[in-house]
């Protein structure tokens, strides 16, 4: 029994390209001393080669958990379950979820890249930044000569200057670790990019630049899969944005759609949350994730919660369309 909107169909992958990276009710799971933790929950997600996807959310709903999922960095009290595929451009899809640490190894970095959300803390510290980058760079089959100016042009590439690359990470402000933890995630040159919350502690000016630089990968046919706070710089860049609210995406659609017109009541409170729009947070505050209700999560922070939304919310497809919500605010066509 729903009051929801007929199921629109979801646009979801016709007519594009093969995806990528197929997320397929991807759900994790944390194993505390007397609870468990919903970090994830039956996430479908695909990215297409050239599509900047950005997912969007408050802090704690799960990004950078999904992020670390899909390469196999999670603790050991994490489960995981669903699927996650990545269909390289040549050879064999690999199944991100049950293959194992050793295809996983070869996978992190070279086909999948990262850029950590505090890269101050995932920097060796007793290699400047220059060591770090050609390494990087000759671990991934440049000679040691061309590895030297390959390394400038990448430093250049995320602004930063060619002295600031003779630091030792410890010497390096926040922001200046940030764009080196970038320059070493594009070193590689990953087909996919994962990229945490990239413009942490950088000005303005910076922001954009690494947004930019993130856009013009995709333009030469990478995947980037953007994690970040800012709707700002997801509108700036994204084709498409995945709002994720107490571990599940509760819309997912092409970005200029998502903001012209919020299906979810949580993405326009996001959006109304914006200073150049009504500048009015969302109220009240996100559930636990050890203690999450069987219907809509979202339901007691909205103001069109009925007693359907004690009910799960069906949800209009998986893919690109995706709105789970009863009371969804557009009908008709989500893209
Ligand atoms: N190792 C762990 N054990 C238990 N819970 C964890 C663990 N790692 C993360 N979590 C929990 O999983 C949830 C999702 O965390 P995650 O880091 O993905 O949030 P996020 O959306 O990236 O937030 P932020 O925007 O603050 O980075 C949080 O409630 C977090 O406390
Ligand atoms: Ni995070």
């Amino acid at each position: 029994m729903t009051t929801s909107a007929p199921a629109v169909p979801a646009v979801a992958d016709t007519g594009r390209q093969p995806a990528l990276l197929e997320v397929d009710g991807l759900t994790v799971r944390f194993r505390l001393r007397d609870a468990v933790v919903h970090a994830v929950t039956d996430l479908h997600l695909t990215t297409q080669p050239g599509e900047l996807l950005a997912v969007v959310g408050e802090s704690g709903c799960g990004k950078s958990v999904l992020a670390h999922a899909l390469l196999g960095l999670l603790p050991g009290n994490a489960t995981v379950t669903g699927q996650a595929r990545l269909h390289p451009s040549t050879g064999e899809p690999v199944d991100l979820v049950g293959c194992g640490e050793r295809q996983l190894r070869a996978v992190r970095g070279r086909r999948i890249g990262l850029v950590p959300q505090s890269p101050a803390t995932a920097l060796t510290p007793v290699r400047t930044g220059r060591r770090l980058l050609e390494e990087t760079l000759r671990a991934h089959g440049r000679t040691r000569r061309e590895a030297t100016p390959a390394a400038d042009r990448l430093a250049a590439d995320v602004g930063l200057a060619a002295a600031d690359l003779d630091r030792y990470p410890h010497e390096l402000s926040g922001g200046m670790a940030q764009r080196l933890a970038t320059a070493l995630a594009l070193a590689p040159d990953p087909p996919l990019l994962l990229a945490d919350e990239p413009t942490t502690g950088l000005d303005r000016p910076l922001v954009e630049h690494t947004l930019d630089l993130l856009r013009r990968r995709c333009d030469n046919g990478a995947a980037v899969l953007l994690i970040t706070h800012d709707l700002a710089a997801a509108r700036r860049v994204a084709d498409t944005i995945a709002v994720m609210y107490a571990s599940r995406i509760v819309e997912h659609r092409p970005a200029d759609a998502l903001f012209d017109a919020p299906a979810h009541p949580y993405t326009a409170g996001l959006l109304d949350a914006l200073p150049e729009r009504a500048f009015r947070p969302v109220p009240g505050h996100p559930p636990m994730l050890t203690d999450l209700p069987v219907g809509c999560a979202f339901a007691p922070r909205c103001d069109r919660a009925t007693a359907v939304c004690h009910e799960p919310p069906g949800s209009s497809g998986t893919g690109v369309g995706r709105v789970a919500c009863h009371h969804r605010l557009t009908t008709g066509a989500p893209a």
